[in-house]
């Protein structure tokens, strides 16, 4: 299946049997999968099931224990500027007294920060990206004086700010309450239409990206497997999933939402 990229475009990433292990015990393996360039993939299993280790592995931050990988149609590397990275808890680590658009900067200077002025290309460029999250108007305050969804926004700014071709998301919905996570999923379907970048989401609520998301990686019973969107979200395999009943809905309006019990 394609989602609509250019032939000449590699894959984002490509899985050929590869194997993890982690602590000498294997978290997946068996993972032989495919992810088109310009998908928007929702990353989704139980607790545990690997999903940030997925994400690892792209980045070159941990190697395949068997097989190949391949990352926007080379070998994964660590410090790769093609892909932008929001970890799991990330603006909670942050120290506090960190400006948005200082934080937005390191995106583009990496562990240079407070080494060197930026120089005024990098200046506008960080106003760039923070514009096109929407944070423009608070791109002065410290992190730790913004709300969680402004925190998101200001965070996908930084990977967003250096062009990245692959976002990777590590619950990004997580802590937001019901607007700001419907703001976010929407930023996300903006950045996909603006540039063919893909966009990869890990996520336990599938209900708020439901209305972006074109495809799925699902950790399935010790391994990893793709699918379109509309093959993922199905009764049985949701609950096979989970290990718990899950009903999926449709609305008169169209609508596609899950349900437990
Ligand atoms: N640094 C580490 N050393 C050893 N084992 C680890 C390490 N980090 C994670 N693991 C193990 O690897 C497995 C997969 O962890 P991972 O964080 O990738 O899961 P996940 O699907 O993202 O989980 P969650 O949904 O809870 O965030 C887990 O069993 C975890 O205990």
């Amino acid at each position: 299946m394609t989602t609509g990229s250019p032939s000449e475009t590699p894959p984002a990433l490509v899985l050929d049997g590869v194997s993890v292990v982690r602590g000498g015990r294997t978290v997946w393996d068996e993972g032989t999968l495919t992810v088109p360039a310009g998908a928007v993939v929702g990353v989704i299993g139980p607790n545990g099931a690997g999903k940030t280790t997925l994400f690892q592995l792209a980045l070159g931050l941990l190697p395949a224990a068997t097989g190949r990988i391949e990352v926007l149609g080379g070998a994964p590397r660590r410090g790769n500027r093609r892909i932008g990275y929001v970890p799991q808890n990330y603006t909670a680590a942050l120290g506090e007294a960190v400006r948005a658009r200082d934080l937005v900067m390191l995106g583009l200077t990496g562990n240079r920060f407070g080494v060197r002025r930026a120089t005024p290309d990098e200046r506008a460029r960080v106003d760039d990206a923070l514009r096109r999250v929407g944070a423009a108007g608070y791109a002065d305050r410290r992190m730790s004086e913004l709300s969680g969804g402004q925190q998101q926004r200001v965070a996908i700014a930084q990977a967003i700010v250096d062009d990245a071709d692959l976002l990777l998301l590590d619950e990004p919905l997580a802590n937001l309450d019901l607007r700001n996570s419907q703001e976010i999923v929407t930023l996300l379907g903006e950045l996909r239409r603006e540039r063919a970048v893909t966009i990869m989401v890990v996520a336990h609520d599938l209900n708020p990206l439901l209305p972006v998301l074109t495809d799925a990686v699902y950790l399935l019973d010790g391994h990893p497997h793709h699918d379109v969107i509309g093959e993922v979200v199905t009764e049985d395999l949701l609950t096979h999933l989970y290990g718990t009943r899950v009903r999926v809905v449709r609305t008169a309006q169209g609508d596609l939402f899950t349900r437990s019990g």
